[in-house]
C-alpha cells in the first residue's frame, strides 16, 4: 500500500521567526493526526535548520523545495543532498513547475536531482503536470507520460513521490476536479513498476476540499501550497477525515 504523505511547500515564503510561529499554532492539532499519515513541511532553505532543530524526533518529517545533482562544486546558489541531510532533511521537491517555468529546468534536468537525492538518502518528491494549453489541445497524457518516463530514468521506484500538480489550477483556486485527478494519478501509476510510490495531488488543496480529493482511491497524499501557510487551515488539510 502507498504510505499517505500530505505535504506543505511554503514555497518562498516564511522567514525563521515566522517558520517558528506556523510550528506553535500547528503542533498542538497534530495530537488528532491519525497514524496512517506522514506530515511534511517543505520549507525555504533558510529556515531548515531552525526547523531542524525544533522538530527533531517529533511527528513532522522536513522536506526541500529543490536539491542539485553534484555532491559539491562551483555552482552558485545551489544546495547539494549531502547538505540536505545534515540538515535532517527527508524529502524534496524536485521539478515543480515554478523551477520549470522560471528557471529553465527540464525533465532531464530534474532526473539528475532525483538520481542525487536518492543516492543520499532524500526521498524525492517529482512534480509533473500539463498547461492550460495542453489540456485544451488534448495533450495532458501524453505530456505527463513523458515527463514521468524522461524524469524517471535509471530512477530507484521504492524511494519515491510523484506528485501530480496540473499548472493551471497552481495557485488560481481552480483546482481539478477530483475524479479527473484521480484518473490521470490512475494514469501515472499504470507507468510505474512498482504500484506502492506515492503519488499526491497539488493545486488549490484547500481545507474545504481536501476531504474529497482524499476519498479517491488513486490519490495518496497532497502537496499543498498556499493553504499550508496558515497553520489552522494547514491541520485540518492533514486531519482530514
Ligand atoms: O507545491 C504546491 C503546488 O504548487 C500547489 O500550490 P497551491 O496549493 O498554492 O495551488
Amino acid at each position: 500500500m502507498p504510505k499517505i504523505i500530505i505535504a506543505g511547500n511554503w514555497k518562498m515564503h516564511k522567514t525563521q521567526a515566522e517558520a517558528l510561529e506556523f510550528l506553535q499554532g500547528f503542533k498542538s492539532h497534530l495530537d488528532e493526526t491519525p497514524d496512517d499519515r506522514e506530515v511534511v513541511l517543505c520549507a525555504p532553505f533558510t529556515a531548515l535548520p531552525v526547523l531542524s532543530k525544533t522538530l527533531h524526533g517529533g511527528r513532522i518529517r522536513l522536506g526541500a523545495q529543490n536539491v542539485h545533482w553534484e555532491r559539491s562544486g562551483a555552482y552558485t546558489g545551489e544546495i547539494s543532498a549531502a547538505m540536505l541531510t545534515e540538515l535532517g532533511v527527508h524529502y524534496v521537491v524536485i521539478g515543480h513547475s515554478e523551477r520549470r517555468q522560471y528557471f529553465g529546468e527540464t525533465d532531464e534536468t530534474a532526473n539528475l536531482r532525483v538520481i542525487s537525492a536518492q543516492k543520499q538518502g532524500l526521498i524525492p518528491i517529482l512534480c509533473v503536470g500539463e498547461s492550460k494549453a495542453q489540456r485544451d489541445a488534448g495533450e495532458t497524457e501524453t505530456v505527463i507520460i513523458n515527463q514521468i518516463k524522461r524524469g524517471l530514468v535509471d530512477v530507484d521506484q521504492s524511494n519515491l513521490v510523484i506528485a501530480y500538480e496540473p499548472i493551471w489550477a497552481i495557485g488560481t483556486g481552480d483546482t481539478c476536479e477530483a475524479t479527473e485527478a484521480n484518473r490521470v494519478i490512475g494514469l501515472i501509476r499504470e507507468q510505474l513498476s512498482n504500484k506502492d510510490v506515492t503519488i499526491q495531488y497539488g493545486g488549490s488543496v484547500k481545507p474545504d476540499n481536501i476531504d474529497e480529493i482524499m476519498a479517491q482511491p488513486e490519490i495518496d497524499g497532497a502537496l499543498v501550497g498556499g493553504a499550508s501557510l496558515d497553520a489552522a487551515g494547514f491541520a485540518r488539510i492533514v486531519n482530514y477525515r
